[in-house]
Order: structure tokens, then C-alpha cells, then sequence
């Protein structure tokens, strides 16, 4: 049953019934329709409670109806109406959520009590569209154009506490919310409702609207890169203040249709299922993720506390998971002992303003700091977070094999070793997995969950289910050299360094793919991870410095072609921010913003002149197609190769960790969205002028899906049923 009817003395309590989130369905809105005829003509009836079953008021319209085959028939912003204008008084009981058209129906009724843990919100920007049933004309309304357009464009959860400040509830309860909503119902009885009516109200402002919307919008474009849904939100605020309310929503109709014809909604939606399918694991074996219980974890240590280590305690502590933290001297402990003590002072402070919502029992773990190994001893999980030296990790391993209790679990923080080799040292490789985490460690999303060839379902299951305590998308990817995200970025880096070589500069690639909605271009994030991290790799792959034998011509390796230019920079100490120069300069060691360097410029018109390298006549367009095609390829060959369960997993990847614009619902979403005929047309047209960069060759798997029309991406897991599989 979509929604049922009680009584309570003289009040219905209307309940939306649709798990897991009540989404307002088609059928729930139908159900909804014909309860609120019902309770309207009932003459016993004297008011209204709305509330959701199972603790939950309603997530908002049901997503896989946008772009479903049955498209709604039933208009959200009506039921709004018809309950607003109701001549018996509604109260919204709102728990758990109020999200999207959740909050827009609690907003059309006149009074909204909220449960002391509810959190509300109006999040579509984050699914590429705006609150299209009344909310950014209600809203706007009912708080001002300020605080409605701070919560519609940042699409942010907004606490019960903060939202009784600010005038979204009126009251907030620590108990049932439905009884308090019956109560208050029995109490506005007969009074007036005309002011409840958020429509007829006017939008109260003492701002020059235009003047702020303008500088939110100057502000939006920059911040969020060619996405278009903050832009209509921003706009739609817009109209709240300068139209009639009825003119709004139709501006709100018209928005919502603009942006659903970019393309963008699909994308973003198909990224949020493709967040909730990745933790749905499988293994050919059949065990999956609701067939393998995860164990419980109590405690938890990290051993290291460089920057990976102090962000995966501090992580850890957020989620109330006491850590012990280990490192091996002194010195390195008190620095790191530091560090994390601030990085949880900044978490408290944010609980804090978060409030009560956070507040019991979900306070910081607690942290001991330690020299000694045998503190570790009886902890549920370690995480090894040292830096990435296969024989230090080795070293570790033995040790910990020897201290640990028999069921704890072994977790290695690496971004690339081979996991089987660091198993092969222990008692216990069926309880090692890999768990690489992304900088900094306590805000970034991603871990990647990398399984060894021994790694038990059981423990694939335990990491999985604590990188969701974390508050992390964990994605599970098989064992191969740099695993998937790293693996990709080879290739695409590669491109972007042979488009210097060939007459640009890092600013001005930087700025393509900044544009097209990278939260930061390929240079830039060297400087940030260091350039020295790649030298180290490639020295010890004999790739660079004294490993290279003698006589190789400097731009080529094994017959392929090579770029040095990173190298060169490496050995004048230019090693990214850390030094103060790289590809850019900074204005100190350490400093953050990047600044175009003449000296750059100059160095590369000479290496140009040493190698006699011709200027090609790249268009920007093909800085692009290089970099991503390249990235893209690459990709395939991970599905080829069985390391990744599909092209959602990677895309779920590239979003959450490498700054992938979700707009564009990730790489292999966009090469399906440009066309996968077009992608390898461009790969094989560069590799057979360029047949010394294997990287271009296009993959199998590309060909194959290319060659049977290039199916959408919801179909291509049928042609990966036949590829082997690494999971
Ligand atoms: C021209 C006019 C058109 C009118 C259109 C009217 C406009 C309405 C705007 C909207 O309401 S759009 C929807 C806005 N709401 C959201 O964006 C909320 C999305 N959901 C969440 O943020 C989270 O799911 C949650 C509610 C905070 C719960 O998080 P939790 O971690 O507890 O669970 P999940 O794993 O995320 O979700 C559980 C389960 O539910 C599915 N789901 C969640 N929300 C929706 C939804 N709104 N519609 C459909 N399905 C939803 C989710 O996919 C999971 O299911 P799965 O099978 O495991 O994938």
C-alpha cells in the first residue's frame, strides 16, 4: 500500500509507504490524491497529519522515474497545491529525511514538526536538476533568498536544529515526531491559515537581489565548471523574488525542461545509481555483498602517521572507531601526534556547528598514540600506511603476522604495489586486502578495495562495509600495477606531456581540461602530488636517471616513444608545490597557488630546439581528445583485463577521486555519450601516425562494443560476461 489512513480523534494521519526512502513514486502520489479527497470530504475529520513509514518522511520524487519509459503522469507541484489550499490544517511529521519533493510536499503543508535527528534538504542540483515542485519558490518564501539559495544550490543536508533556526520547522522533537504533529494538528484547529500558506506569501528581502544573485552566479560558474544545474537554481531564486508565484513555478517547469535537454541529469543520476551499485559486490565464486556478513570492527590501528596515516585516523576516529597509531620514532610520532590532533580539532568544531544531529553517540573515537608494536596486538583491523617501498611493507607484514591476533584483519594503504606479494610474507593471506585510500584521506570519498589472489570474501565484506563507516564509496577492483584510477592516469598524463613537447604549455592544457570540469588540470595535480613520486617509479623501473642503459636517445624507451620533460624537472629539484616550483611556480615551498613560470616557457622552447621537435598545429579541441581518449582506452583494457567489475566501478573511480566532473557522469559514461565509433575512429587515427605510443593502440573490448554499434553503457556488462574476470 503507497499511503495509508488512520484516526486520531479528529486528526488523519495520511503515511507515504514506499521503502526504502518513500520516494514519491507515481503510485504514491496517486495514493496520496485520492487520501487527501477522501479525508477532505470527511466530515469527522477535522485536520491533517503527513508523515512516512519506517522513520522516514520521503527522500523526494522517485529518480528512476525521470528518465524511465513511464514518465510521470502525476505533477508533484499539484498535490502541493491541492494540500496547500486545504481548508482543514496540515502538519508535516517529519523523521529521518525530507529530501528534494519530500521537503517541497512539507513545505506546502501550513505547519512542520521535525524529529531532533531528521535531516531535510533540497539536493537535485546534485542529481543535475533543480527542486521542480515548488521548493525554490516555497523556500525562498518561507526563510529569504540568502539562506534558500545556500541550501538549493549547495543541495546541503540541513540538520532539524539548524533547520528550526532558520524557520523551516517550527518545532523540533526528540521523541515521535507523528505524536507531536497529532497534537499540534488538535491545537491549530479553527485558527486562521492564510499566512501558513507559503505561496500567497510575498518574498521578504532587504538586499538588492539582482546585485547578489549576479555575484552567486559569477560565483557558481566558476565553482562548479560547466554544470548548469546550479545556474538554473540560482535563477529560478531568481524569479521567487521577482514573479508572482504562480509565474515562478512555470519558470521552474520551463528550467527543469532546459536542463533536462543538456544531458547533464543523466549523467548525474546515472552516477548516484552507479555509487549504490558499487557496493553491491559479486565474485564469480557467487559470494556477494548480501551473502558475506562483515565482521564487526571495534578497534582499528594505522601504522605510519605521514600524510595518508593522519588522514585514515583521523577518518577512523570520525566514525567512532577507537585507533591506536603507531610510528617508529619519537620525533615522527610527536609531528604526527600533532597533526591529527588538529585535523580532529577542525572535525569536533565541525560536529559542533552540525549540532544536536551528531551530537549523541557520535562523538570521535579515541586516539593512543605508540611506539610499540605489541599495542597493536588484540585491535580488530591494521591499516599499513608507511610510504610506498615494497620492502618496508614486506618487513611490516612479517611483523604484524607474528603480533596480531589470528582473525585480524591486514589492510595495506598502497596506491599500486602488487597486494599477493605483501600476503605472500604473512600467516594469513586470505585476511589481506588492499585499501587505498585518497589524500587528503579524511575528506576524499574513494577507497579503493583491492583484493589479492588469497583475500577471503569475508574479508572483501569487512572492508567494504568500513569504508562505508567511513562515510567513503568503496569500490572493489582487482590486483594488477597501480590498480584502476592510477593505472588510467598513465596514459592520460603521457598525452598531456607529449602535447608540451608539441608546442603547449602545462597552463593552457591545465586550462582545457579545467574547462571541460576537472577540478584540477594534469599539471597542477603533479605539482600536487610531487613530482618526484613518478621520478622514484621510474627510476626504479629503470625508466630514468642512472637505470637507463647507455646510448638509449633520450626520448625514446624500448623502442617507444618517451617524454623526459618530468625528469629534467625532477633533476633541478623541481619536484611540484612541495619545492615551490614545478610546472608552475609557487609563491614559497609548500604555497598553493600555482602562477605560469617564464623560466618553464624558456625551458621548453630549448628542449624543443635540442630535439628539434616541429610545432604541431594541435587544436584545443584535440587536447581533449588526447588526454581523455587516452584515459578512456586505458579504461577498457581494465575491463578487458577482469579488474574492474564494470564501467560503472570506474566511473564511480574517476568521479569521487580524481576530480572527474560528475555532470559528465564519469569516463566511460562520456565515451558512450560521445559515441564509442567516434572514440576509436580518433585512437586509431593517432595511432597509425603514431604507432610508437602503444598506450593509443585502441583496446579489444572498445573494437568489440564499437563494432556491434556501440550499445549504451547499461548493456555493455553483457559482452564483459565473457572476459576473464579478476575479482
Ligand atoms: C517538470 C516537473 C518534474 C517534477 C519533478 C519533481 C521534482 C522533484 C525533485 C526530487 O525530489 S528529485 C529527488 C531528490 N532526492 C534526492 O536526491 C535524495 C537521494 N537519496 C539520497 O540522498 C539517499 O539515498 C538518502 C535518502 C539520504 C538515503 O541514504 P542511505 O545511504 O541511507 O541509502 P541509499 O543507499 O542512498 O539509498 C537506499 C536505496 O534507496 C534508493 N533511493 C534513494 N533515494 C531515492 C529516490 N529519490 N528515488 C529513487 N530511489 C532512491 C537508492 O538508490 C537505494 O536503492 P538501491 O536499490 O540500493 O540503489
Amino acid at each position: 500500500m503507497a499511503a495509508t489512513r488512520t484516526l486520531s480523534h479528529t486528526v488523519a494521519v495520511i503515511k507515504i509507504n514506499n521503502p526504502p526512502v518513500n520516494a514519491l513514486s507515481t503510485p504514491v502520489c496517486q495514493a496520496l490524491i485520492k487520501e487527501l479527497a477522501e479525508v477532505k470530504k470527511d466530515p469527522s475529520v477535522e485536520a491533517i497529519v503527513l508523515c512516512g513509514a519506517n522513520g522516514k518522511f520521503s527522500a523526494g520524487a522517485d529518480i528512476r522515474e525521470f528518465s524511465s519509459a513511464a514518465r510521470r503522469t502525476v505533477s508533484l507541484e499539484d498535490i502541493n497545491a491541492e494540500i496547500e489550499s486545504t481548508t482543514k490544517p496540515v502538519v508535516a511529521a517529519i523523521e529521518g529525511v525530507a529530501l528534494g519533493g519530500g521537503l517541497e510536499l512539507a513545505l506546502s503543508c501550513h505547519y512542520r514538526v521535525a524529529h531532533i535527528k531528521t535531516v531535510m534538504g533540497l539536493p537535485e542540483v546534485l542529481i543535475g536538476i533543480l527542486p521542480a515542485a515548488g521548493g525554490t519558490q516555497r523556500l525562498p518564501r518561507l526563510i529569504g533568498i540568502p539562506a534558500a539559495l545556500d541550501i538549493i544550490v549547495r543541495g546541503r543536508h540541513v540538520p532539524a536544529t539548524e533547520a528550526f533556526q532558520l524557520g523551516i520547522v517550527d518545532e523540533v522533537v526528540p521523541s515521535s515526531a507523528i505524536a507531536a504533529a497529532v497534537q499540534m494538528a488538535r491545537k491549530v484547529i479553527g485558527k486562521p491559515m492564510d499566512s501558513r500558506r507559503l505561496s500567497t506569501n510575498a518574498v521578504q528581502y532587504n538586499i538588492n537581489v539582482d546585485a547578489f544573485l549576479d555575484t552567486a552566479l559569477e560565483k557558481a560558474k566558476r565553482q562548479f565548471r560547466g554544470a548548469q544545474a546550479p545556474l538554473a537554481c540560482i535563477e529560478a531564486v531568481r524569479a521567487s523574488a521577482q514573479l508572482p508565484y504562480q509565474r515562478g513555478i512555470e519558470k521552474e517547469r520551463q528550467l527543469f525542461a532546459s536542463l533536462w535537454a543538456t544531458g547533464q541529469p543523466q549523467a548525474q543520476q546515472y552516477a548516484f545509481f552507479s555509487e549504490r551499485n558499487v557496493g553491491k559486490w559479486t565474485l564469480p565464486s557467487g559470494e556477494r555483498w548480501d551473502n558475506v556478513r562483515p565482521c564487526q570492527i571495534r578497534t582499528a590501528a594505522v601504522i605510519g602517521l605521514g600524510t595518508m596515516g593522519r588522514g585514515i585516523v583521523t577518518s577512523l576516529s570520525k566514525s567512532n572507531i577507537p585507533v591506536i597509531a603507531l610510528e617508529q620514532d619519537t620525533k615522527q610520532l610527536d609531528s604526527g601526534k600533532k597533526a591529527v590532533n588538529s585535523l580532529l580539532e577542525r572535525e569536533a568544531e565541525k560536529l559542533k556547528k552540525q549540532g544536536n544531529s551528531f551530537a549523541e553517540g557520535n562523538g570521535l573515537g579515541s586516539v593512543h598514540f605508540t611506539l610499540n608494536f605489541e599495542d597493536l596486538k588484540n585491535v580488530d583491523l591494521v591499516i599499513e600506511a608507511v610510504y610506498e617501498n615494497m620492502n618496508l611493507k614486506k618487513d611490516i607484514f612479517r611483523k604484524l603476522s607474528s603480533i596480531m591476533k589470528p582473525d585480524a584483519f591486514l589492510c595495506t594503504n598502497t596506491s599500486g604495489l602488487n597486494i599477493d606479494e605483501i600476503a605472500s610474507v604473512t600467516n594469513r593471506p586470505q585476511l589481506v586486502i588492499g585499501t587505498h585510500f585518497f589524500s587528503p584521506a579524511n575528506i576524499m570519498r574513494l577507497l579503493e578495495v583491492v583484493r589479492g589472489r588469497h583475500t577471503s570474501p569475508t574479508t572483501i565484506a569487512t572492508a567494504m562495509s568500513l569504508g562505508k563507516m567511513l562515510g567513503k564509496v568503496a569500490v572493489l577492483v582487482g590486483n594488477c600495477p597501480l590498480f584502476v584510477g592510477n593505472r588510467m592516469l598513465g596514459p592520460y598524463l603521457e598525452q598531456a606531456n607529449y602535447l608540451l613537447e608539441e608546442g603547449y604549455y602545462p597552463e593552457e592544457v591545465d586550462q582545457a581540461l579545467e574547462e571541460f570540469g576537472f577540478a584540477m588540470g594534469p599539471f597542477r595535480m603533479m605539482d600536487l602530488a610531487g613530482l618526484d613520486v613518478g621520478w622514484r617509479s621510474r627510476m626504479e623501473k629503470g625508466l630514468a636517471g642512472s637505470g637507463v642503459p647507455p646510448g638509449t636517445p633520450a626520448r625514446q624507451r624500448e623502442g617507444n616513444r618517451y617524454c623526459p620533460l618530468a625528469d629534467m624537472l625532477c633533476e633541478l629539484g623541481r619536484f611540484g608545490q612541495k619545492s615551490g616550483k614545478g610546472w608552475y611556480q609557487y609563491e614559497k615551498p609548500g604555497g598553493r597557488h600555482a602562477h605560469p613560470d617564464p623560466w618553464v616557457r624558456d625551458f621548453l622552447a630549448k628542449y624543443r630546439k635540442t630535439y628539434n621537435i616541429k610545432q604541431q598545429a594541435v587544436h584545443p579541441e584535440q587536447i581533449l581528445q588526447r588526454c581523455l581518449y587516452a584515459l578512456i582506452n586505458e579504461g577498457f583494457r581494465v575491463l578487458e583485463d577482469g579488474i574492474a567489475s564494470g564501467p560503472e566501478d570506474i566511473d564511480v573511480i574517476y568521479n569521487n577521486g580524481y576530480g572527474w566532473p560528475k555532470h559528465r557522469g564519469g569516463p566511460m559514461y562520456y565515451a558512450s555519450a560521445v559515441g564509442l565509433h567516434e572514440v576509436l575512429m580518433v585512437l586509431e587515427g593517432y595511432h597509425k601516425a603514431n604507432p610508437d605510443v602503444p598506450s593509443m593502440k585502441p583496446s579489444f573490448l572498445l573494437k568489440k562494443l564499437a563494432a556491434v554499434g556501440g550499445p549504451p553503457i547499461k548493456e555493455w556488462r553483457t559482452q564483459l560476461g565473457k572476459l576473464p574476470n579478476k575479482l
